[in-house]
Protein backbone atom coordinates (compact mmCIF):
# COMPACT_ATOMS: atom_id res chain seq x y z
CA UNK A 1 0.00 0.00 0.00
CA UNK A 2 1.13 3.28 -0.80
CA UNK A 3 1.65 6.13 1.99
CA UNK A 4 -1.22 8.01 0.40
CA UNK A 5 -3.88 5.23 0.96
CA UNK A 6 -2.28 4.12 4.96
CA UNK A 7 -3.06 7.76 5.02
CA UNK A 8 -7.13 6.89 4.36
CA UNK A 9 -5.77 9.12 0.91
CA UNK A 10 -7.73 12.65 0.11
CA UNK A 11 -10.42 11.20 -1.91
CA UNK A 12 -13.43 12.84 -3.59
CA UNK A 13 -16.09 11.93 -5.69
CA UNK A 14 -17.77 14.13 -8.50
CA UNK A 15 -21.83 13.65 -7.64
CA UNK A 16 -24.19 14.68 -10.73
CA UNK A 17 -26.49 17.28 -8.77
CA UNK A 18 -28.93 18.66 -10.95
CA UNK A 19 -30.11 19.01 -14.43
CA UNK A 20 -29.29 21.91 -16.16
CA UNK A 21 -32.61 22.21 -18.07
CA UNK A 22 -32.94 20.77 -21.69
CA UNK A 23 -32.54 23.85 -23.35
CA UNK A 24 -29.71 25.37 -20.83
CA UNK A 25 -26.23 25.66 -20.58
CA UNK A 26 -24.55 23.43 -17.63
CA UNK A 27 -23.75 25.44 -14.57
CA UNK A 28 -21.16 24.63 -11.66
CA UNK A 29 -23.96 23.68 -9.44
CA UNK A 30 -25.24 21.18 -11.63
CA UNK A 31 -22.26 19.26 -9.56
CA UNK A 32 -21.04 18.41 -6.35
CA UNK A 33 -17.75 17.54 -5.30
CA UNK A 34 -17.37 15.66 -2.06
CA UNK A 35 -15.10 13.95 0.06
CA UNK A 36 -15.49 9.95 -0.08
CA UNK A 37 -13.83 7.53 2.06
CA UNK A 38 -10.81 5.36 0.13
CA UNK A 39 -11.37 1.88 -0.32
CA UNK A 40 -8.62 0.17 1.29
CA UNK A 41 -6.63 -3.43 0.44
CA UNK A 42 -9.73 -5.26 1.80
CA UNK A 43 -12.23 -4.16 -0.53
CA UNK A 44 -10.23 -5.29 -3.15
CA UNK A 45 -11.39 -8.76 -4.55
CA UNK A 46 -8.86 -11.28 -6.31
CA UNK A 47 -9.73 -10.05 -9.59
CA UNK A 48 -9.84 -6.80 -8.97
CA UNK A 49 -7.24 -3.96 -8.38
CA UNK A 50 -7.54 -0.23 -6.57
CA UNK A 51 -7.01 2.55 -9.11
CA UNK A 52 -5.64 5.87 -8.59
CA UNK A 53 -6.77 8.34 -11.19
CA UNK A 54 -4.34 10.53 -12.83
CA UNK A 55 -6.58 12.03 -15.56
CA UNK A 56 -10.25 12.13 -16.81
CA UNK A 57 -11.44 13.04 -19.91
CA UNK A 58 -14.31 16.01 -20.47
CA UNK A 59 -16.58 14.97 -23.28
CA UNK A 60 -19.26 16.81 -24.87
CA UNK A 61 -21.90 13.62 -24.67
CA UNK A 62 -21.52 14.34 -20.97
CA UNK A 63 -24.02 17.34 -21.53
CA UNK A 64 -26.51 15.15 -23.57
CA UNK A 65 -26.24 12.49 -20.01
CA UNK A 66 -27.59 15.39 -17.90
CA UNK A 67 -30.98 15.49 -19.61
CA UNK A 68 -33.56 13.31 -18.31
CA UNK A 69 -33.45 11.12 -21.98
CA UNK A 70 -29.84 11.81 -23.66
CA UNK A 71 -31.75 10.82 -27.15
CA UNK A 72 -29.94 7.91 -28.11
CA UNK A 73 -29.75 4.32 -27.23
CA UNK A 74 -26.30 3.70 -26.55
CA UNK A 75 -25.54 5.83 -23.65
CA UNK A 76 -28.27 6.71 -20.29
CA UNK A 77 -28.68 9.46 -18.23
CA UNK A 78 -26.87 10.93 -15.40
CA UNK A 79 -28.93 10.16 -12.23
CA UNK A 80 -29.16 13.01 -9.60
CA UNK A 81 -27.40 12.14 -6.85
CA UNK A 82 -25.30 9.59 -8.13
CA UNK A 83 -21.40 9.64 -9.29
CA UNK A 84 -20.54 11.03 -12.66
CA UNK A 85 -18.65 9.29 -14.91
CA UNK A 86 -16.81 10.25 -18.28
CA UNK A 87 -16.24 8.44 -21.49
CA UNK A 88 -12.56 7.62 -20.70
CA UNK A 89 -9.62 7.95 -18.13
CA UNK A 90 -6.05 7.17 -17.14
CA UNK A 91 -5.18 5.43 -14.12
CA UNK A 92 -2.51 3.84 -11.59
CA UNK A 93 -2.61 0.25 -10.30
CA UNK A 94 -1.88 0.66 -6.40
CA UNK A 95 -3.26 -2.56 -5.48
CA UNK A 96 -3.71 -5.73 -7.43
CA UNK A 97 -6.20 -8.56 -6.37
CA UNK A 98 -4.58 -11.76 -6.65
CA UNK A 99 -5.52 -13.50 -9.61
CA UNK A 100 -5.62 -10.54 -12.10
CA UNK A 101 -3.29 -9.85 -14.06
CA UNK A 102 -2.44 -6.25 -13.79
CA UNK A 103 0.62 -5.94 -11.38
CA UNK A 104 0.87 -2.69 -8.96
CA UNK A 105 2.67 0.45 -11.24
CA UNK A 106 0.85 -0.56 -14.26
CA UNK A 107 -0.60 2.69 -16.26
CA UNK A 108 -4.15 1.38 -17.11
CA UNK A 109 -7.20 2.74 -19.21
CA UNK A 110 -11.24 2.20 -19.42
CA UNK A 111 -10.83 1.38 -23.11
CA UNK A 112 -14.83 1.95 -23.91
CA UNK A 113 -15.95 1.72 -20.57
CA UNK A 114 -16.90 4.82 -18.25
CA UNK A 115 -14.41 6.01 -15.65
CA UNK A 116 -16.09 7.44 -12.73
CA UNK A 117 -14.48 11.17 -11.03
CA UNK A 118 -13.19 10.11 -8.48
CA UNK A 119 -9.57 9.56 -7.31
CA UNK A 120 -9.29 6.30 -5.69
CA UNK A 121 -11.57 3.26 -6.78
CA UNK A 122 -12.09 -0.28 -6.55
CA UNK A 123 -12.73 -1.95 -10.37
CA UNK A 124 -12.66 -5.54 -12.32
CA UNK A 125 -9.50 -5.89 -13.96
CA UNK A 126 -11.22 -7.22 -16.99
CA UNK A 127 -12.59 -3.90 -17.36
CA UNK A 128 -9.06 -2.52 -17.55
CA UNK A 129 -6.47 -2.40 -20.20
CA UNK A 130 -2.57 -2.08 -19.46
CA UNK A 131 -1.24 0.77 -21.80
CA UNK A 132 2.67 0.53 -23.02
CA UNK A 133 2.94 4.18 -22.80
CA UNK A 134 5.15 5.56 -25.91
CA UNK A 135 9.17 6.52 -24.18
CA UNK A 136 8.98 10.47 -23.39
CA UNK A 137 4.98 10.79 -23.16
CA UNK A 138 2.48 11.80 -20.38
CA UNK A 139 0.07 8.99 -19.65
CA UNK A 140 -2.35 12.13 -20.87
CA UNK A 141 -1.68 11.53 -23.86
CA UNK A 142 -3.38 8.03 -24.30
CA UNK A 143 -6.78 10.50 -23.64
CA UNK A 144 -5.68 13.17 -26.10
CA UNK A 145 -4.17 11.28 -29.23
CA UNK A 146 -4.54 7.31 -29.13
CA UNK A 147 -7.77 6.93 -27.14
CA UNK A 148 -11.79 7.65 -28.19
CA UNK A 149 -10.56 10.91 -29.51
CA UNK A 150 -7.32 9.86 -31.53
CA UNK A 151 -9.78 6.24 -32.55
CA UNK A 152 -13.01 8.34 -33.57
CA UNK A 153 -10.27 10.71 -35.73
CA UNK A 154 -9.12 7.90 -37.56
CA UNK A 155 -11.96 5.44 -37.78
CA UNK A 156 -13.98 8.15 -38.76
CA UNK A 157 -11.71 9.12 -41.33
CA UNK A 158 -10.85 6.10 -42.68
CA UNK A 159 -14.33 4.62 -42.78
CA UNK A 160 -16.35 7.22 -43.99
CA UNK A 161 -14.37 10.11 -45.58
CA UNK A 162 -13.57 7.98 -48.53
CA UNK A 163 -10.73 9.90 -49.74
CA UNK A 164 -9.32 9.68 -52.97
CA UNK A 165 -5.34 10.13 -53.26
CA UNK A 166 -5.56 10.05 -56.31
CA UNK A 167 -7.43 13.41 -56.96
CA UNK A 168 -6.91 16.67 -55.24
CA UNK A 169 -9.53 16.50 -52.32
CA UNK A 170 -10.76 19.39 -49.79
CA UNK A 171 -11.93 18.70 -46.35
CA UNK A 172 -13.37 21.41 -43.82
CA UNK A 173 -13.59 20.73 -40.10
CA UNK A 174 -15.66 21.87 -37.68
CA UNK A 175 -14.59 22.28 -33.74
CA UNK A 176 -11.47 21.74 -35.46
CA UNK A 177 -9.43 23.39 -32.92
CA UNK A 178 -11.23 20.60 -30.21
CA UNK A 179 -9.95 16.92 -29.64
CA UNK A 180 -11.38 14.93 -32.56
CA UNK A 181 -11.15 17.75 -34.51
CA UNK A 182 -7.74 18.64 -34.32
CA UNK A 183 -6.73 15.10 -35.32
CA UNK A 184 -9.33 14.65 -37.95
CA UNK A 185 -7.60 17.18 -39.52
CA UNK A 186 -4.29 16.24 -39.34
CA UNK A 187 -5.13 12.86 -40.26
CA UNK A 188 -7.09 13.54 -43.35
CA UNK A 189 -3.94 15.14 -44.36
CA UNK A 190 -1.87 12.57 -44.05
CA UNK A 191 -4.74 9.75 -45.76
CA UNK A 192 -4.01 12.28 -48.30
CA UNK A 193 -6.25 15.07 -48.09
CA UNK A 194 -4.29 18.44 -50.46
CA UNK A 195 -6.38 20.88 -48.09
CA UNK A 196 -7.29 21.55 -44.82
CA UNK A 197 -9.45 24.14 -44.07
CA UNK A 198 -10.74 24.15 -39.96
CA UNK A 199 -13.49 25.97 -38.94
CA UNK A 200 -13.42 27.00 -34.83
CA UNK A 201 -14.38 29.85 -32.16
CA UNK A 202 -11.29 32.40 -31.91
CA UNK A 203 -8.49 33.95 -33.36
CA UNK A 204 -5.95 32.58 -31.06
CA UNK A 205 -7.57 28.99 -32.12
CA UNK A 206 -7.40 29.68 -35.55
CA UNK A 207 -3.88 30.52 -35.45
CA UNK A 208 -2.80 27.08 -33.80
CA UNK A 209 -4.81 25.27 -36.57
CA UNK A 210 -2.42 27.03 -39.19
CA UNK A 211 1.24 27.55 -37.11
CA UNK A 212 0.82 24.66 -35.38
CA UNK A 213 -1.15 21.78 -36.92
CA UNK A 214 -0.59 22.20 -40.72
CA UNK A 215 -4.18 23.30 -41.52
CA UNK A 216 -4.05 25.77 -44.55
CA UNK A 217 -6.46 28.11 -43.56
CA UNK A 218 -8.78 28.44 -40.61
CA UNK A 219 -12.50 30.10 -40.30
CA UNK A 220 -13.19 31.58 -37.09
CA UNK A 221 -17.15 31.07 -36.82
CA UNK A 222 -17.94 33.63 -34.15
CA UNK A 223 -17.01 36.39 -36.48
CA UNK A 224 -16.48 35.57 -40.39
CA UNK A 225 -19.12 34.41 -42.80
CA UNK A 226 -18.29 31.02 -43.13
CA UNK A 227 -20.07 30.29 -47.04
CA UNK A 228 -18.20 33.60 -48.21
CA UNK A 229 -14.89 32.56 -46.65
CA UNK A 230 -15.11 28.97 -47.79
CA UNK A 231 -15.74 30.17 -51.67
CA UNK A 232 -12.64 32.48 -51.08
CA UNK A 233 -10.41 29.81 -49.75
CA UNK A 234 -11.88 26.44 -51.70
CA UNK A 235 -12.88 27.74 -54.68
CA UNK A 236 -12.72 24.27 -56.12
CA UNK A 237 -15.62 23.19 -53.51
CA UNK A 238 -15.43 21.20 -50.71
CA UNK A 239 -15.13 17.35 -50.80
CA UNK A 240 -15.59 15.84 -47.43
CA UNK A 241 -16.84 17.77 -44.34
CA UNK A 242 -15.86 16.61 -40.89
CA UNK A 243 -18.82 17.70 -39.00
CA UNK A 244 -18.42 17.89 -35.42
CA UNK A 245 -21.17 20.86 -34.60
CA UNK A 246 -24.26 21.00 -36.81
CA UNK A 247 -26.31 23.93 -36.14
CA UNK A 248 -25.36 27.02 -38.57
CA UNK A 249 -21.84 26.17 -39.49
CA UNK A 250 -22.85 22.78 -41.15
CA UNK A 251 -25.61 24.33 -42.93
CA UNK A 252 -22.99 27.07 -44.41
CA UNK A 253 -20.34 24.58 -45.08
CA UNK A 254 -23.00 21.60 -46.87
CA UNK A 255 -24.20 24.59 -49.03
CA UNK A 256 -20.03 24.45 -50.72
CA UNK A 257 -19.94 21.09 -51.12
CA UNK A 258 -19.08 19.20 -54.48
CA UNK A 259 -21.04 16.48 -56.15
CA UNK A 260 -20.69 13.16 -54.41
CA UNK A 261 -18.90 14.86 -51.43
CA UNK A 262 -18.82 12.89 -47.96
CA UNK A 263 -20.30 14.73 -44.37
CA UNK A 264 -19.12 12.38 -41.46
CA UNK A 265 -21.69 13.06 -38.80
CA UNK A 266 -19.09 12.85 -35.98
CA UNK A 267 -21.52 14.80 -33.58
CA UNK A 268 -23.68 18.02 -33.24
CA UNK A 269 -22.32 19.95 -30.10
CA UNK A 270 -24.38 22.91 -31.23
CA UNK A 271 -27.31 21.31 -30.19
CA UNK A 272 -26.45 19.22 -26.90
CA UNK A 273 -27.81 22.08 -24.77
CA UNK A 274 -31.62 21.48 -26.35
CA UNK A 275 -33.81 18.62 -26.08
CA UNK A 276 -33.17 17.50 -29.73
CA UNK A 277 -33.08 13.99 -30.23
CA UNK A 278 -29.36 13.02 -31.66
CA UNK A 279 -28.57 13.87 -34.81
CA UNK A 280 -31.07 16.78 -34.73
CA UNK A 281 -33.57 17.71 -37.57
CA UNK A 282 -31.50 19.40 -40.46
CA UNK A 283 -33.10 22.49 -42.12
CA UNK A 284 -35.04 21.53 -45.40
CA UNK A 285 -32.68 23.75 -47.57
CA UNK A 286 -29.61 21.52 -46.24
CA UNK A 287 -31.26 18.62 -46.73
CA UNK A 288 -32.16 19.88 -50.27
CA UNK A 289 -28.55 20.36 -51.16
CA UNK A 290 -27.62 16.76 -49.46
CA UNK A 291 -29.89 15.18 -52.33
CA UNK A 292 -29.69 17.79 -55.20
CA UNK A 293 -25.75 16.98 -54.73
CA UNK A 294 -25.72 13.05 -53.96
CA UNK A 295 -23.81 14.14 -50.66
CA UNK A 296 -23.50 11.17 -48.34
CA UNK A 297 -24.21 12.19 -44.55
CA UNK A 298 -23.38 9.30 -42.45
CA UNK A 299 -23.55 8.83 -38.54
CA UNK A 300 -20.64 7.91 -37.23
CA UNK A 301 -19.71 6.13 -33.95
CA UNK A 302 -16.47 5.02 -32.78
CA UNK A 303 -17.56 1.91 -30.64
CA UNK A 304 -19.35 0.33 -33.67
CA UNK A 305 -15.24 -0.17 -34.66
CA UNK A 306 -14.85 -2.40 -31.13
CA UNK A 307 -12.74 -4.95 -33.38
CA UNK A 308 -10.66 -2.34 -35.01
CA UNK A 309 -9.32 -0.34 -31.97
CA UNK A 310 -6.04 -2.11 -31.09
CA UNK A 311 -4.98 -1.59 -34.81
CA UNK A 312 -6.20 2.21 -34.33
CA UNK A 313 -4.03 2.66 -30.71
CA UNK A 314 -1.26 1.00 -32.68
CA UNK A 315 -1.60 2.91 -35.82
CA UNK A 316 -1.56 6.46 -33.42
CA UNK A 317 0.98 5.65 -31.29
CA UNK A 318 3.05 5.57 -34.29
CA UNK A 319 2.13 8.96 -36.21
CA UNK A 320 2.60 10.28 -32.02
CA UNK A 321 6.16 9.20 -32.17
CA UNK A 322 7.17 9.43 -35.32
CA UNK A 323 5.74 13.39 -34.71
CA UNK A 324 3.40 12.72 -37.49
CA UNK A 325 0.19 13.67 -35.14
CA UNK A 326 0.45 16.85 -32.89
CA UNK A 327 -1.95 16.83 -30.09
CA UNK A 328 -2.70 19.91 -27.88
CA UNK A 329 -4.31 19.72 -24.30
CA UNK A 330 -6.13 21.88 -21.78
CA UNK A 331 -5.26 20.30 -18.51
CA UNK A 332 -7.56 21.69 -15.60
CA UNK A 333 -5.80 20.79 -11.83
CA UNK A 334 -7.92 18.52 -9.63
CA UNK A 335 -11.24 16.91 -9.28
CA UNK A 336 -12.28 20.07 -8.07
CA UNK A 337 -12.15 22.40 -11.20
CA UNK A 338 -13.98 18.79 -12.92
CA UNK A 339 -17.53 21.18 -12.79
CA UNK A 340 -15.62 24.20 -14.54
CA UNK A 341 -13.61 22.29 -16.73
CA UNK A 342 -16.63 20.69 -18.17
CA UNK A 343 -18.31 24.19 -18.67
CA UNK A 344 -15.61 25.41 -20.06
CA UNK A 345 -15.29 22.99 -22.71
CA UNK A 346 -19.18 23.05 -23.61
CA UNK A 347 -18.42 27.10 -24.16
CA UNK A 348 -15.19 26.54 -26.58
CA UNK A 349 -11.99 27.62 -23.62
CA UNK A 350 -10.05 23.97 -24.84
CA UNK A 351 -7.75 24.18 -26.96
CA UNK A 352 -6.70 20.13 -28.21
CA UNK A 353 -8.35 17.45 -25.43
CA UNK A 354 -9.77 18.81 -22.29
CA UNK A 355 -8.97 17.03 -19.36
CA UNK A 356 -8.46 16.66 -15.29
CA UNK A 357 -5.02 16.12 -13.60
CA UNK A 358 -5.42 14.35 -10.75
CA UNK A 359 -2.20 14.61 -8.99
CA UNK A 360 -0.65 12.96 -6.50
CA UNK A 361 0.68 13.98 -2.75
CA UNK A 362 4.26 14.37 -4.07
CA UNK A 363 3.45 16.15 -7.34
CA UNK A 364 0.99 18.94 -5.53
CA UNK A 365 4.06 19.25 -2.65
CA UNK A 366 6.26 19.95 -5.74
CA UNK A 367 4.38 22.23 -6.71
CA UNK A 368 3.68 23.73 -3.73
CA UNK A 369 7.21 24.17 -3.16
CA UNK A 370 8.08 25.56 -6.52
CA UNK A 371 5.43 28.51 -5.77
CA UNK A 372 6.78 29.18 -2.45
CA UNK A 373 10.49 28.95 -3.80
CA UNK A 374 9.58 31.21 -7.55
CA UNK A 375 7.48 33.66 -4.69
CA UNK A 376 10.28 34.01 -2.06
CA UNK A 377 12.79 34.96 -4.84
CA UNK A 378 10.59 37.41 -6.56
CA UNK A 379 10.03 39.08 -3.14
CA UNK A 380 13.67 39.22 -2.28
CA UNK A 381 14.05 42.00 -4.89
CA UNK A 382 11.29 44.26 -3.22
CA UNK A 383 10.91 46.26 0.06
CA UNK A 384 9.22 42.98 1.31
CA UNK A 385 12.79 41.58 1.86
CA UNK A 386 13.26 43.78 5.25
CA UNK A 387 9.48 43.73 6.65
CA UNK A 388 9.03 41.81 9.71
CA UNK A 389 5.92 40.16 11.00
CA UNK A 390 5.56 42.91 13.61
CA UNK A 391 5.49 45.73 11.18
CA UNK A 392 2.74 44.15 9.41
CA UNK A 393 0.38 43.21 12.48
CA UNK A 394 1.31 47.04 13.64
CA UNK A 395 -0.09 48.23 9.67
CA UNK A 396 -2.74 45.96 9.11
CA UNK A 397 -5.26 47.69 12.19
CA UNK A 398 -4.01 50.79 11.04
CA UNK A 399 -5.19 50.19 7.32
CA UNK A 400 -8.50 49.43 8.48
CA UNK A 401 -10.27 52.88 8.24
CA UNK A 402 -9.20 53.34 4.33
CA UNK A 403 -11.09 50.19 3.37
CA UNK A 404 -8.73 48.79 1.18
CA UNK A 405 -9.49 45.09 -0.55
CA UNK A 406 -7.04 42.29 0.33
CA UNK A 407 -5.27 42.61 -2.86
CA UNK A 408 -4.71 46.00 -2.23
CA UNK A 409 -3.59 45.26 1.07
CA UNK A 410 -1.41 42.52 0.04
CA UNK A 411 0.36 44.56 -3.10
CA UNK A 412 0.87 47.49 0.01
CA UNK A 413 2.60 45.36 1.88
CA UNK A 414 4.66 43.46 -0.80
CA UNK A 415 5.89 47.10 -2.13
CA UNK A 416 5.54 49.74 0.49
CA UNK A 417 4.46 52.45 -1.27
CA UNK A 418 6.10 55.99 -0.46
CA UNK A 419 4.37 58.57 -2.55
CA UNK A 420 0.06 59.13 -3.99
CA UNK A 421 1.58 58.68 -7.26
CA UNK A 422 2.71 55.33 -5.70
CA UNK A 423 -0.78 54.34 -4.42
CA UNK A 424 -2.80 55.37 -7.53
CA UNK A 425 -0.80 52.16 -8.84
CA UNK A 426 -1.77 49.93 -6.51
CA UNK A 427 -5.82 50.97 -5.67
CA UNK A 428 -8.45 51.07 -7.89
CA UNK A 429 -10.29 54.07 -8.06
CA UNK A 430 -8.30 55.79 -5.84
CA UNK A 431 -9.96 59.84 -6.94
CA UNK A 432 -13.31 58.68 -6.02
CA UNK A 433 -12.46 56.55 -2.72
CA UNK A 434 -10.25 59.38 -1.42
CA UNK A 435 -11.59 62.82 -3.21
CA UNK A 436 -8.96 64.87 -0.44
CA UNK A 437 -5.53 64.84 -1.07
CA UNK A 438 -4.93 64.50 2.58
CA UNK A 439 -6.54 61.12 2.61
CA UNK A 440 -3.67 59.68 0.14
CA UNK A 441 -0.77 61.11 2.61
CA UNK A 442 -2.41 59.84 5.24
CA UNK A 443 -2.27 56.67 3.88
CA UNK A 444 1.14 56.60 2.93
CA UNK A 445 2.09 58.20 6.57
CA UNK A 446 0.57 55.29 8.00
CA UNK A 447 2.47 53.05 5.64
CA UNK A 448 5.76 54.52 5.72
CA UNK A 449 5.89 54.85 9.74
CA UNK A 450 4.63 51.33 10.18
CA UNK A 451 7.23 49.38 7.59
CA UNK A 452 10.61 49.45 7.57
CA UNK A 453 12.62 52.00 4.96
CA UNK A 454 14.56 48.98 2.40
CA UNK A 455 17.42 48.93 1.83
CA UNK A 456 18.66 52.06 -1.26
CA UNK A 457 19.24 48.84 -3.90
CA UNK A 458 15.52 48.15 -4.11
CA UNK A 459 14.06 51.16 -3.27
N1 LIG B 1 -19.21 9.95 -32.99
C1 LIG B 1 -18.35 9.61 -32.06
O1 LIG B 1 -18.01 8.44 -31.91
C2 LIG B 1 -17.80 10.66 -31.20
C3 LIG B 1 -18.28 11.91 -31.35
N2 LIG B 1 -17.77 12.92 -30.61
C4 LIG B 1 -18.29 14.26 -30.91
O2 LIG B 1 -17.24 15.03 -31.49
C5 LIG B 1 -17.43 16.41 -31.21
C6 LIG B 1 -16.15 16.99 -30.61
O3 LIG B 1 -15.89 16.35 -29.39
P1 LIG B 1 -14.52 16.59 -28.60
O4 LIG B 1 -13.43 16.60 -29.59
O5 LIG B 1 -14.46 15.64 -27.49
O6 LIG B 1 -14.74 18.05 -28.00
P2 LIG B 1 -13.88 19.34 -28.29
O7 LIG B 1 -12.53 19.16 -27.76
O8 LIG B 1 -14.04 19.68 -29.73
O9 LIG B 1 -14.61 20.43 -27.40
C7 LIG B 1 -15.84 20.95 -27.74
C8 LIG B 1 -15.71 22.19 -28.66
O10 LIG B 1 -16.92 22.41 -29.33
C9 LIG B 1 -17.00 23.77 -29.70
N3 LIG B 1 -18.37 24.25 -29.54
C10 LIG B 1 -19.10 24.33 -28.40
N4 LIG B 1 -20.33 24.80 -28.66
C11 LIG B 1 -20.38 25.04 -29.98
C12 LIG B 1 -21.37 25.55 -30.86
N5 LIG B 1 -22.59 25.90 -30.42
N6 LIG B 1 -21.08 25.67 -32.17
C13 LIG B 1 -19.85 25.33 -32.62
N7 LIG B 1 -18.86 24.84 -31.86
C14 LIG B 1 -19.13 24.70 -30.55
C15 LIG B 1 -16.03 24.56 -28.82
O11 LIG B 1 -14.98 25.10 -29.61
P3 LIG B 1 -15.13 26.50 -30.42
O12 LIG B 1 -14.28 27.49 -29.71
O13 LIG B 1 -14.62 26.17 -31.76
O14 LIG B 1 -16.57 26.88 -30.39
C16 LIG B 1 -15.45 23.48 -27.90
O15 LIG B 1 -14.10 23.67 -27.63
C17 LIG B 1 -18.63 16.48 -30.28
O16 LIG B 1 -19.76 16.77 -31.04
C18 LIG B 1 -18.73 15.06 -29.73
O17 LIG B 1 -20.02 14.72 -29.33
C19 LIG B 1 -16.80 12.73 -29.69
C20 LIG B 1 -16.29 11.47 -29.48
C21 LIG B 1 -16.77 10.35 -30.21
C1 LIG C 1 -25.46 11.52 -26.83
C2 LIG C 1 -25.09 12.05 -28.16
C3 LIG C 1 -23.65 11.97 -28.42
C4 LIG C 1 -23.35 12.04 -29.83
C5 LIG C 1 -22.02 11.76 -30.32
C6 LIG C 1 -21.02 11.44 -29.32
O1 LIG C 1 -20.41 12.30 -28.74
C7 LIG C 1 -20.76 10.06 -29.10
C8 LIG C 1 -19.90 9.72 -28.20
C9 LIG C 1 -19.62 8.33 -27.92
C10 LIG C 1 -18.41 7.88 -28.65
O2 LIG C 1 -18.72 6.78 -29.40
C11 LIG C 1 -17.39 7.51 -27.69
C12 LIG C 1 -18.01 7.58 -26.39
O3 LIG C 1 -17.46 7.29 -25.37
C13 LIG C 1 -19.33 8.21 -26.47
C14 LIG C 1 -20.44 7.51 -25.78
C15 LIG C 1 -20.32 6.05 -25.65
C16 LIG C 1 -20.95 5.49 -24.44
C17 LIG C 1 -20.27 4.26 -24.07
C18 LIG C 1 -20.75 3.66 -22.83
C19 LIG C 1 -19.83 2.54 -22.49
C20 LIG C 1 -20.19 1.84 -21.24
O4 LIG C 1 -21.38 1.76 -20.95
O5 LIG C 1 -19.30 1.38 -20.55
Amino acid sequence: MTSEQRAGGDNHVVLFAKRPGENNSATVDCFAVIPVESPTASDVGVDQCLIRTLFLSVDPAQRCRMNASTGVDYLGPYVIGEPVDGMEGVGIVEIAGSSCSLQVGDIVTSCAHLWTWTKFFVADCSDLVKVNLPPGFSPSVILSAVGLSGMTALLGIQKRARIDRNKPQTIVVSGAAGSCGSLAGQIARIEGCSKVIGICGSEAKCRVLREELGFDSAINYRAEPIGERLRVLAPEGVDIYWDNVGGFISDAVIQQMNENGRVVLCGQIAVYNTDLPYPPPIPHETAEMIQRRNIIRERFLVLTYKNEMDEAVEQLSRWLQENKIKIKETIYDGLSAAPQAFIDMMSGKNIGKMLIHEKSKGERSKQLSTVVYETTKYLKNTPALVQTKESIHQLIPKLKPFKLTSAELLQIINLRPSAPTDIQLLVEETEERFPLETELEELVNVITECLPTPPKTIE
